[in-house]
C-alpha cells in the first residue's frame, strides 16, 4: 500500500483549530482510500518561538525536508508583536518557502454554485468563477537584499527592501503559469508594472519570450498590476491563470479571496521544482488566510480553505485526483445543503462551528464514497 508522511505544522491562533478538521480528513482517507498516511505533528511561528525562542527550529526543517508534504496553518497575531523582526512568526513560514525552493504558488479561487450570493459582488459577477492566481513565492521585495533599516547621519531612519528578479526566477514561473492553462482554459495574464519598476520591465520580457519560445497556442496578455486588481473585482470571469510577483500575488489573492464569499474559502499549494531523478517535488500546502487573532479560540473559524489545502495535496503531491475531488465534492455538497460557518452566513442565517463544519465534510465525503 502507498505510503506518505505528512508534516503538520498547525501555528497559532485559528491554525490549530482548522487543522484539527483537516486531522479528522486525513483519518478519514486513511481509513478508506488504500493509501496509509504517516502524520507528524511540530511547532511552528508564534507557538515555536514561545518554547524555541524561533519561530522554526533547524530539525523541525529537517523532518520538513525530508517529508512528502507540509500540511501548513496559519502563524502569527498581537502576542508577538513585540519579538525581534528576524524570529518574529512570519520568519517561520518565509523560511519554510525559501529553504525547501516552493517557487511556485497556487491560489484558486472558486466561487462554489451555493456561494454565489455570498459575496458583496452580484450574483452573475462571480457565479461559475474557477480562475487561478499563480504567485511567485522566493523572490522579489521579500527576499531582496539590502533589506534594513539604517540611522542616517542627521538621526533619521531609512527603511529598504528591495525588489529583485533574475530572468531564471521568472522564466520557472512563466512555465508553470503556461502548463496550468493549457490544462485549463488556455489563458494567462501577467501582470506587473513595468511602468515603474525596472523588475517589472523584465518580468514582461521574459514572460513574452517563454511565451514566443515554448507556448504560443496559449493566449497571453499583459496588465498592468493595480488595472488587474480592480478588473479582479469588475468582471473576474476574464480571467483563466494569472502570474504574477510575490508581492503583487499576496495582496490580489486577499482581493480574490472575496470573489468566492471569505478568506477562509481559499487554498493554496506551494510547489518546488520536480527532481529531475524522481519527479517528486517539495510542496507545503496552506489556507491562504491567516491567524485570525480576532476569532480564534472561539471555534467559528471556517476549515474549508485548510480542508481544500489537503485536496490540493491530494492532486499536486499524491496523484489522487479522484480523492482531491471527493473533497471538493464533499465541501460542494456540504455548502449546497444550507451548512455555513459565521464568515458565510447571511445575517440571521445559523451558523455552524469549525468542528461542525469538518464533521459534516467528512460525512458528506463517506457518502459520496458509496
Ligand atoms: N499563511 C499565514 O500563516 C498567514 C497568512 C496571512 C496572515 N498571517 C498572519 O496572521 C495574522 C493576522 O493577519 P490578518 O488579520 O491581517 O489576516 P487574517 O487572514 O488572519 O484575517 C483577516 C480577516 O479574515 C477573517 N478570517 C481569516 N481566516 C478565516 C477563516 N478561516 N474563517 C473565518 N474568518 C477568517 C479574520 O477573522 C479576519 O477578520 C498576522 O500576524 C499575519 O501576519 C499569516
Ligand atoms: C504571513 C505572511 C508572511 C504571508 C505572506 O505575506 O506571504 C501571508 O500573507 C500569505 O498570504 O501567505
Ligand atoms: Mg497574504
Amino acid at each position: 500500500m502507498a505510503s506518505y508522511n505528512l508534516l503538520l505544522l498547525p501555528g497559532d491562533g485559528i491554525g490549530p483549530e482548522v487543522m484539527a478538521e483537516v486531522e479528522r480528513v486525513i483519518r478519514w482517507l486513511d481509513a478508506n482510500s488504500g493509501v496509509h498516511f504517516e502524520t507528524e505533528t511540530d511547532l511552528v511561528g508564534g507557538s515555536a518561538y514561545d518554547v524555541h525562542g524561533v519561530a522554526i527550529t533547524d530539525e523541525t526543517m529537517k523532518t520538513a525536508m525530508a517529508a512528502d508534504a507540509v500540511i501548513f496553518g496559519a502563524v502569527g497575531g498581537p502576542k508577538w508583536d513585540a519579538v525581534p523582526y528576524e524570529v518574529r512568526p512570519e520568519a517561520g513560514l518565509l523560511r519554510l518557502r525559501k529553504d525547501l525552493e516552493l517557487f511556485a504558488n497556487l491560489r484558486p479561487a472558486i466561487c462554489y454554485p451555493a456561494l454565489a450570493d455570498a459575496s458583496s459582488l452580484k450574483r452573475e459577477v462571480v457565479e461559475g468563477l474557477d480562475i487561478l492566481i499563480l504567485r511567485e513565492l522566493t523572490g522579489g521585495v521579500y527576499f531582496g537584499e539590502p533589506k534594513e533599516i539604517v540611522t542616517l547621519e542627521n538621526g533619521e531612519k531609512r527603511a529598504v527592501d528591495t525588489q529583485v528578479y533574475t530572468t531564471h526566477e521568472i522564466e520557472r514561473i512563466a512555465r508553470v503559469a503556461f502548463e496550468l492553462a493549457r490544462a485549463r482554459r488556455n489563458k494567462v495574464t501577467s501582470m506587473e508594472k513595468r511602468n515603474v519598476m525596472r523588475s517589472g520591465v523584465l518580468w514582461n520580457q521574459v514572460v513574452t519570450a517563454v511565451h514566443k519560445a515554448e507556448y504560443p497556442d496559449v493566449q497571453l496578455e499583459h496588465m498592468l498590476a493595480d488595472a488587474g486588481g480592480m478588473q479582479l473585482v469588475r468582471w473576474p470571469k476574464q480571467f483563466d491563470v494569472i502570474v504574477t510577483d510575490n508581492l503583487f500575488g499576496d495582496m490580489l489573492s486577499d482581493v480574490a479571496a472575496m470573489l468566492t464569499g471569505s478568506l477562509g474559502m481559499l487554498p493554496s499549494a506551494s510547489l518546488g521544482a520536480p527532481d529531475p531523478a524522481t519527479g517528486k517535488r517539495k510542496a507545503l500546502y496552506e489556507p491562504v488566510h491567516g491567524s485570525a487573532p480576532d476569532i480564534a479560540g472561539k471555534g467559528i473559524a471556517n476549515p474549508i480553505a485548510m480542508i481544500a489545502s489537503l485536496g490540493m495535496a491530494l492532486r499536486y503531491s499524491f496523484d489522487m485526483g479522484e480523492a482531491a475531488d471527493l473533497v471538493d465534492g464533499a465541501i460542494a455538497d456540504v455548502l449546497a445543503s444550507g451548512t455555513r460557518t459565521a464568515d458565510l452566513a447571511a445575517k440571521g442565517q445559523n451558523s455552524v462551528s469549525t468542528r461542525e463544519m469538518g464533521e459534516a465534510i467528512v460525512k458528506a465525503m463517506a457518502k459520496r464514497a458509496g
